[in-house]
């Protein structure tokens, strides 16, 4: 009701009292949010129709938000050091420096979520979860899911196995608790997800550790997240006459993006009413995808892939990425399987994967 959608959201983010849409949607509320749309009602009924000053809104604001970032506790990551193998494997200088220097970001990105977010969820956008987090920087003050996967890999180089490890745990806690990973660390994504890696992050942590405990516990997850892309984003089509499961972005929610909100509800000014919840379904699609925003997901009114942003129509195409790393996951499941024994599962998966190839070229 405050970060998603209603009142607040729509006057805040309307009045443009920040630079950037994300900044009022990444603020911590200082009191209930039954409190806080009370207040807020009473300012509605003493300013109708959309008439609030500026000023009162910047009052309401200071009155009952903390400014973003609050929510996080000082962390430094505890298996960081200095030279890390692979950085005597760089013969260039140059390329030694910056890959140092890309080491030393990990020191900077590393955040840790106070219990405090555990204890009063309604009181934050941002979604608890237990272990440290790397994040983007910047306007990004939370974890995203697809950018993780080469994060992970790139601690795993620095011998970071640990903070790898957690943030995994983390996104295993988020399948746990949602049937799938979000599209990043804020309620606002909790509609979405983004392009799934968790499989592959997996590998990539086997292949450091070779831990078969950890191998175990994680499988029954990466099986229930399986399940929610097989049957939330997933269509049947008829080639030849046989049948193939193929999946595509897709985002129940037709409102605009709370994060980016003016951007959304100004690209959709003059559309009709179904056109522009349409328009918004797609364009979190599109976030879903990762690739905000692209020109592959523009279809014109004749059908083409041609268009503007406001032509955007990701869930009604099948992408080839998405697909590709759908039967990558598939044949990474089986191979899970197989390495713990479980070759009937592991050969289900196989024969799946292969019902995926529409051409093998
Ligand atoms: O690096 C983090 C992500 O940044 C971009 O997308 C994010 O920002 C969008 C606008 O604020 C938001 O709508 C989207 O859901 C977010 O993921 C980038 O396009 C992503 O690929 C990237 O993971």
């Amino acid at each position: 009701e405050i970060y998603c959608s209603g009142p607040i959201l729509h006057h805040m983010q309307e009045a443009k009292l920040f630079k950037d849409d994300k900044h009022f949607v990444d603020m911590k509320l200082k009191s209930p949010p039954g409190e806080v749309l009370a207040a807020f009602q009473t300012l509605l009924n003493e300013w109708p129709n959309s008439s609030i000053p500026t000023e009162k809104l910047q009052e309401f604001l200071e009155a009952n938000f903390d400014k973003p970032g609050t929510e996080f506790e000082t962390w430094m990551p505890t298996d960081w050091q200095e030279k890390p193998r692979f950085l005597s494997g760089i013969a260039d200088e140059k390329l030694r420096l910056w890959a140092e220097q890309i080491h030393g970001l990990w020191k900077s990105l590393g955040r840790k979520i106070q219990t405090s977010v555990k204890d009063h969820p309604e009181l934050y956008s941002q979604i608890f979860t237990p272990h440290p987090v790397v994040v983007p920087g910047g306007r990004f003050r939370e974890l995203y899911y697809w950018d993780s996967y080469w994060v992970i890999n790139g601690l795993i180089l620095s011998e970071m196995t640990e903070t790898a490890y957690g943030m995994i745990q983390n996104f295993l806690f988020l399948v746990e608790r949602y049937g799938f990973v979000p599209n990043g660390g804020r309620v606002y994504y909790e509609r979405r997800s983004q392009p799934p890696f968790l499989p592959l992050m997996v590998e990539s942590y086997y292949g450091a550790t070779g831990n078969r405990q950890f191998l175990r516990a994680a499988l029954p997850v990466l099986e229930t997240e399986y399940r929610f892309w097989m049957q939330n984003r997933s269509v049947t089509v008829t080639v030849t006459g046989s049948e193939h499961v193929l999946n595509r972005f897709k985002v129940d929610a037709d409102l605009p993006r709370p994060e980016s909100y003016t951007d959304d509800l100004e690209l959709a000014e003059g559309l009709s009413d179904e056109v522009r919840r349409r328009l918004f379904v797609d364009l979190k699609a599109g976030a879903e995808s990762g690739w905000d925003f692209t020109s592959r997901w523009f279809i014109n009114a004749s059908g083409q892939n041609d268009g503007t942003l406001r032509d955007t129509r990701t869930s009604q195409i099948l992408p080839a990425d998405l697909n590709a790393l759908l039967c990558r996951n598939e044949r990474l499941l089986a191979s899970f399987h197989r390495l713990l024994g479980e070759i009937l599962t592991s050969d289900l998966h196989l024969a799946f994967s292969s019902q995926l190839l529409l051409h093998e070229d």
